[in-house]
C-alpha cells in the first residue's frame, strides 16, 4: 500500500475539515493515510463541526495521526477565520514535520492542506508557499506548480504548468525568460511521460500580450524573444508537438469544451504551459474549482494540495467542499503508482542493455 501523509493546513482555515470530510469517504480512508497535525485541532473540529457539517466527517479518534501538539498558550489564540501568527507556525510545523518524515522514508507522498501565506509571514517564515518549503526541503532548484484534474463530465484530464507563480504582476515580464521557459518545459515534459505516461505529448504556449501581441503592436515580446525560443525548443523535443505563442484569451476554449463535455473537441493538447499564475488559474477554477489538485513537479516525492485555499470566510461553519481534498489524495497515488511503473520500466531497459 502506498503510505500517505496529510498536513492538516491553517487549523483557523478550512483545511482541518476538509481533512476530515475527504477521511469519511470509505476510499479515502481505505487508503489510512497518516494526518500531520495536531489531535487536539482535529478533536475540536470534530466536536464543532459534526453536528452541523453538512456532509459526513471522520471521528480523528479513529484515525492515524502523526501528533504535533500547539503550545497550549498559542492554541488559544486560534479561532476559525482568523489569520495570525499561531495559526501560521503551527501550518508550518506541521508541513515540515510532514516533508521530513517522507524525507526519511516513512511516506511516499505528502498532500498538503491549505495555508495562508500571510500567517506565515506573521509567524516569521517568509516563503511564497508550501511548494518552495517543499523544494527546498528536497534539496531541488528546478521545481513547478503544476495543476491536474480530472472532468467528472467527459473523464478528460486537465493539466497545466505555470511558467511563474506568486510573483506581482509588473514582475512578469521581468522574470520570464527564454532560460526560465526552458526549465519549466523540460519539467513538463518529464511529468507528461514519468507521472502520466504519456511520450509524445502536445502542449499549448501561451502568448504573454493579448493576441499574443499581434505582430509587435500590442507587446514585443512574442516578437522578440518567445516566437524564436519556440523554434529552438522544437529542435529540442523533436518527440513533442509545442503550439504558440497561443493568444491567451482562447487558448483555454477547448480545454473548456473537453472539460464540460458532451464530446471532445478533435486536437485537444495534453498540457498548457501558462505564463503566470492568473493566466493559468482563472480558467483552471472556473473549469474546476472543485476537482483540480496542485502537484509540486521536479521532487523526488509526490506532493500534491487542492487548489483551494483556507477559506477563512466560511471557515467553521461545516460547509467547506473536500471534492478537492479527496482529489488531491486520488491523484497522489496515482501519480506516485505512474511513477513507480516508470521507474520499473526504466530498471527493465537498464537490465536489457
Ligand atoms: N494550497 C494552498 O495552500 C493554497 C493556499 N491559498 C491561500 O489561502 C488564502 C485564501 O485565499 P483566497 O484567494 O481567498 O482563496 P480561497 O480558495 O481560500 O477562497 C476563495 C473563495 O472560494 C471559497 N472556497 C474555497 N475553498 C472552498 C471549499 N473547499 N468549499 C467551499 N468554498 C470554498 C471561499 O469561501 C472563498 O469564497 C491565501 O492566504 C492564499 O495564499 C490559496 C490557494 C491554495
Ligand atoms: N495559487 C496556488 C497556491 O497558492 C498554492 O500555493 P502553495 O502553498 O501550494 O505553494
Amino acid at each position: 500500500m502506498i503510505r500517505l501523509a496529510i498536513s492538516i493546513g491553517d487549523p483557523a482555515g478550512i483545511g482541518p475539515e476538509v481533512v476530515l470530510k475527504a477521511l469519511a469517504d470509505p476510499a479515502v480512508a481505505a487508503l489510512r493515510p497518516v494526518l500531520v497535525g495536531s489531535r487536539s485541532i482535529l478533536s475540536r473540529t470534530y466536536a464543532q463541526l459534526q453536528p452541523r457539517s453538512s456532509q459526513p466527517i471522520a471521528d480523528p479518534a479513529k484515525l492515524r495521526i502523526l501528533d504535533i501538539p500547539i503550545d497550549p498558550l498559542l492554541e488559544r489564540s486560534i479561532h476559525w477565520g482568523v489569520e495570525n501568527a499561531a495559526a501560521g507556525a503551527a501550518s508550518f510545523t506541521w508541513l515540515d514535520a510532514a516533508l521530513a518524515a517522507t524525507a526519511a522514508g516513512r511516506f511516499a507522498g505528502v498532500v498538503t492542506a491549505p495555508i495562508s501565506k500571510a500567517a506565515w509571514h506573521s509567524a516569521g517564515h517568509a516563503f511564497p508557499g508550501q511548494t518552495e518549503v517543499c523544494a527546498e526541503r528536497a534539496g531541488v532548484d528546478r521545481f513547478g506548480m503544476a495543476f491536474v484534474g480530472r472532468s467528472p463530465q467527459t473523464g478528460w484530464k486537465l493539466c497545466a504548468l505555470l511558467a511563474t507563480t506568486h510573483i506581482p504582476l509588473h514582475q512578469v515580464p521581468v522574470v520570464l525568460t527564454a532560460e526560465l521557459l526552458d526549465r519549466k518545459l523540460d519539467l513538463l515534459v518529464t511529468m507528461l511521460d514519468r507521472d502520466l505516461g504519456i511520450t509524445h505529448p502536445t502542449i499549448a504556449i501561451a502568448g504573454l500580450n493579448p493576441h499574443s501581441g499581434e505582430g509587435g503592436q500590442l507587446g514585443t515580446e512574442e516578437r522578440d524573444w518567445l516566437i524564436p525560443w519556440l523554434a529552438q525548443a522544437r529542435n529540442r523535443y523533436p518527440n513533442a508537438t509545442l503550439r504558440g505563442p497561443i493568444p491567451p484569451d482562447t487558448m483555454w476554449v477547448t480545454a473548456g469544451q473537453a472539460w464540460f463535455g458532451p464530446t471532445l473537441p478533435a486536437g485537444l493538447p495534453d498540457a498548457y504551459l501558462a505564463l503566470y499564475h492568473d493566466q493559468g488559474l482563472i480558467p483552471v477554477k472556473l473549469m474546476a474549482f472543485d476537482r483540480a489538485v496542485n502537484t509540486t513537479i521536479g521532487l523526488p516525492f509526490v506532493r500534491t494540495s487542492p487548489d483551494h485555499g483556507t477559506a477563512f470566510d466560511i471557515a467553521g461553519q461545516g460547509i467547506a467542499n473536500p471534492a478537492s481534498m479527496i482529489e488531491a489524495i486520488h491523484w497522489a497515488i496515482e501519480l506516485t503508482e505512474t511513477r513507480n511503473q516508470w521507474r520499473d520500466r526504466v530498471v527493465a531497459a537498464a537490465h536489457r542493455e
